[in-house]
């Protein structure tokens, strides 16, 4: 290994400990760009990466509520801001047991490359909490998000920091964050994107990662004067991004075989259409059931346990978690002739999956250019708070359409290889890191 990569890497382990999740995404990126770095003096000299894997600022607050049966509960509130160099702090907020400070770094790392990608105004950040909506009433949820933005509203607002969901945050959530903060801060301003149409919301914002990425794939298959229309598609997830990436497959003219949550998946070789996306729509976000149902309502098999992965396919959009696709996974992927594999979730493929497909030369995107189509229409909806004004349904979707274009450019400009084969993981790195080191070096050493 590249011994200032070594050195490099060795310290950031010292200086994060307890940091699985922060430690892979920084090293893939690092790995994939430290050549870049090393030709360009400006970015080596004045330890640009160095300073972008540390956060400008962490916060981390408790939030206690009381539960419907009047018993007081506590959870841990965090938001990390990563890097404001080119607008302010802009990224998700997660609520799920499985968050902790190393998880939501990394979200935040990543959200520095995606939002440069999109080239709109984005700074990066990331937040959420350990608390867990599923399960709980309308009521508790409400207390709980109440309770956090009392903490959190001191720390965002429209020009500093604009969080929006993630997963185990949707509609709900969000307006009852947002109630909270008009509240507390007397404005009724863009602090949070994902708001509904009625109040400040953009159209297209809920459909926008799926929709985006279903774009992105396009874009990729054209280089091959394909498109989507006839081939097969594996989900995972059945949430926010798999629902519309669903939707958009369907529209498109591409059969859906599996969707999944996080106790099995299920196989629908008719394909899932329309009327059976309605169902799941229901059933996740009003009822939020199990996905299991729906093998019972439709009469195909559910596999408990597991993932897709092992379904031949045309394409695979891992769109629930990170690391929801390993090694082994990826190696079925390639055997059962996949070409590609487009990232809904943020680092769902675990770094020996990458490594797979990047060796067999599958066309591989990774989240940060693929799924980047939600925190895009994110800053559409900042521009349109900013302006008192709204888009309409087409026109949002046409400047969507045309971000998924831009960052397919960069991809290219960066990543594509002597032989012809675009490295999309490299392209969206280095494009992404570009324009923020070159902020950096402006604003001098801050
Ligand atoms: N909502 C958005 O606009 C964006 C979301 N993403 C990423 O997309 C992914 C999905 O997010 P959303 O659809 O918004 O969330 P969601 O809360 O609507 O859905 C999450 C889905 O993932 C599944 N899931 C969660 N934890 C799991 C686990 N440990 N194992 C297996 N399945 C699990 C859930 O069952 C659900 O189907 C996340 O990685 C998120 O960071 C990325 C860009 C934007
Ligand atoms: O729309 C946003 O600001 C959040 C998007 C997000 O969290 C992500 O891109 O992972």
């Amino acid at each position: 290994m590249n011994e200032n990569l070594n050195n490099f890497l060795s310290n950031l382990k010292k200086k994060n400990p307890g940091e699985p999740e922060f430690l892979q995404a920084v090293e893939e990126v690092a790995t994939s760009i430290i050549s870049f770095i090393e030709s360009e003096p400006r970015y080596k000299n004045t330890k640009i990466l160095e300073r972008m894997v540390e956060p400008e600022r962490v916060i981390i607050f408790r939030v206690p509520w009381l539960d419907d049966k009047g018993e007081v509960q506590v959870n841990r509130g965090f938001r990390v801001q990563m890097n404001s160099a080119i607008g302010p702090y802009k990224g998700g907020l997660r609520f799920h047991p499985s968050v902790t400070l190393s998880v939501l770094k990394f979200l935040a790392f990543e959200q520095i490359f995606k939002n440069s990608l999109t080239g709109l105004p984005m700074g990066a950040g990331k937040g959420g909490s350990d608390f867990d909506p599923k399960g709980k009433s309308d009521n508790e949820v409400m207390k709980f998000c109440q309770s956090f933005m009392t903490e959190l509203y001191r720390h965002v607002g429209e020009d500093t920091d604009i969080p929006a969901g993630d997963i185990g945050v949707g509609n709900r959530e969000i307006g009852f964050l947002f109630g909270q903060y008009k509240r507390i801060a007397g404005s009724f301003n863009g602090v949070l994107t994902g708001k509904g149409n009625e109040w400040g919301g953009s159209h297209i914002r809920p459909e926008a990662t799926g929709y985006g990425l279903i774009y992105f794939v396009d874009e990729i298959l054209k280089t091959k004067n394909e498109s989507i229309k006839g081939k097969t598609v594996i989900i995972s997830g059945s949430g926010n991004v798999a629902q519309y990436a669903a939707e958009k497959c369907i529209q498109n003219g591409a059969k859906v075989l599996t969707l999944s949550d996080s106790h099995g998946f299920v196989y629908d070789p008719n394909g899932i259409d329309n009327e059976k996306l309605a169902f799941i729509k229901h059933l996740k976000n009003d009822e939020h059931g199990s996905i299991k149902e729906y093998a019972t309502k439709f009469g195909c098999e559910y596999f408990e346990g597991e993932r897709p992965w092992r379904i031949k396919c045309d394409i695979a959009l891992p769109n629930a978690t990170q690391n929801e696709l390993n090694e082994e996974d990826a190696q079925l992927l390639v055997k059962n002739g996949c070409i590609c594999v487009a990232e809904g979730a943020n680092m769902p493929c675990t770094p020996e999956a990458v490594a797979i497909f990047l060796k067999a030369k599958i066309f591989y995107a990774p989240g940060k250019a693929a799924n980047a189509g939600g925190v895009a229409v994110s800053g559409l909806e900042m521009s349109q708070n900013s302006q008192r004004y709204s888009w309409t349904r087409a026109e949002v979707d046409m400047k969507l359409k045309s971000i998924m274009h831009e960052i397919h450019e960069q991809c290219m400009k960066y990543g594509k290889e002597a032989d012809g084969y675009i490295n999309y993981e490299r392209g969206a790195n280095i494009s992404g890191f570009v324009k923020v080191a070159d902020a950096m070096l402006a604003q001098g050493i801050v």
